[in-house]
């Protein structure tokens, strides 16, 4: 528990030798640090702590080195032990490989090369299409602007555009443009470049925390639970064991190269819905994500291209059509904090597909029915022009 010590003049309020408890941060009176009288310690000066300063938790032992004792009446408010994590310095991302940490954080992880400019990677254990995935573009841009920004302010929109298809097996430079920083707000521009050439920009706008009016006209689809229903790859493994389906269908969908993705998603609607402009899925981060609201944030913004634009395709789809699709832009409105590894609804919609574009609108509810983003999105939806193996990326 957090507590406050009150001392009197002349109390100790520290010992030498003692174990430190905790930080004391002094928030009134004064306090006098007292060195030991060992030899080398004998010749250091007494000094005197004033409103504010701080001692204990933090120091490179265990034991306090020196007495602090009260000079005058002392209120000193203490953070214990347990939470001096709260001040150590946090990465937004956790490159380190242990099992239990989710892929998303590697994949997120990004090197610094210089002040603002940062680089990125397509790994092979996540999600491969046949250009980098939109979702990372978003995710690792928004995470190298996040690290330019002063922690107590979080992404609360972002607007990308992709402009070159990206090449998976060359690394991302992501250059951040410092726009603006105000008392409240802050904002930054980021180019993802590949070969010198502009392949994605972004430019999203940071808040601190602040209280305000408080409305949601939203309300959350009656779905059944994520418990209640099958994954991705729960619906993969019936459908390679299914006898309805031909033989010859699961013999080939058992031989494709199969990688789950670092998203868990079950679907809210069976496969005779597939043809509504309209998707409800829940998702979730694998594994387990750092506590750090600014890397929760990257990793819904990375997941929310997965499954989105296609919806748009979803009245269109019949046998043997095959479809070329690619994200254009995107948007997302953060109206609340988001836990990326606990169960979100992600409700699509696609109000129109016209001129070659379909246009998404998208929400996320967390699991009280609380909006927590709102997202927009135009793709490119066509016919897959019959040709060759896969294009390469135009750069
Ligand atoms: C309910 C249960 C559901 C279960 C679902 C389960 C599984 C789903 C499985 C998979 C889903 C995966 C979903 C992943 C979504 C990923 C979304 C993305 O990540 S998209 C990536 C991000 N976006 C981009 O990279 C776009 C970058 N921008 C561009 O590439 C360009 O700006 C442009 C949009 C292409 C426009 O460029 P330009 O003006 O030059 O356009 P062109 O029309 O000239 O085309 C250029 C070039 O594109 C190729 N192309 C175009 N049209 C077609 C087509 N119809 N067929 C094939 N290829 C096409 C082609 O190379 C063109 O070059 P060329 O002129 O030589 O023909």
């Amino acid at each position: 528990m957090l507590g406050f010590c009150l001392a009197e003049p002349g109390d100790y309020v520290a010992r030498e030798g003692e174990p430190v408890d905790g930080l004391y941060i002094i928030l009134d009176g004064q306090a006098e640090v007292s060195a030991s009288a060992n030899a080398e310690e004998a010749n250091r000066p007494d000094y005197v702590l004033n409103k504010y300063d701080y001692f204990g938790y933090g120091t490179n032992s265990s034991d306090h080195q020196v007495n602090v004792v009260a000079l005058s009446k002392l209120t000193c408010f203490i953070l214990p032990n347990q939470y001096g994590y709260l001040l150590q310095p946090k990465t937004i991302w956790n490159a380190e490989e242990t099992p239990e940490h989710s892929l998303l954080e590697k994949i997120l992880h990004l090197e610094p090369l210089e002040v603002d400019i940062f680089r990125g990677f397509t790994l092979p254990e996540g999600p491969m299409f046949r250009q980098v995935f939109g979702g990372q573009l978003i995710g690792q841009a928004l995470a190298a602007a996040s690290k330019t920004v002063d922690c107590l302010k979080m992404v609360h929109s972002l607007h990308a555009i992709f402009l070159v298809a990206g090449d998976n097996n060359m690394p991302i430079i992501y250059q951040v443009h410092r726009a603006r920083d105000g008392s409240s707000f802050a904002t930054r521009k980021v180019e993802a470049k590949q070969k010198g050439l502009v392949i994605f920009t972004l430019i999203a706008s940071f808040q601190k925390e602040e209280v305000g009016f408080e409305h949601q006209a939203a309300i959350m689809p009656d779905v059944p639970p994520p418990e209640q229903l099958l994954n991705l790859e729960e619906i993969r493994e019936r459908r390679l064991t299914d006898p309805r389906f031909p033989t010859q269908y699961r013999n080939l969908a058992a031989k494709k190269k199969f990688t789950p993705w670092p998203i868990e998603m079950r679907f809210c609607e069976d496969s005779a819905s597939q043809h509504k402009p309209s998707l409800n899925y829940w998702f979730r981060a694998r594994g387990k994500l750092s506590d750090d609201q600014a890397l929760h944030r990257c990793v819904v913004a990375y997941a929310s291209d997965l499954l989105y634009s296609g919806v748009s395709l979803n009245p269109h789809r019949e046998k043997g059509l095959k479809t070329y699709s690619l994200s254009l832009d995107h948007s997302i409105w953060f109206h609340k904090p988001v836990k990326a590894d606990d169960w979100l609804l992600y409700v699509i919609e696609s109000p129109s597909a016209h001129g070659g574009r379909g246009f998404v609108t998208g929400r996320m509810f967390n699991r009280q029915g609380e909006l927590i983003m709102s997202l927009t999105q135009e793709a490119l939806i066509r016919r897959e022009k019959t040709r060759g193996p896969n294009p390469r990326p135009k750069l």
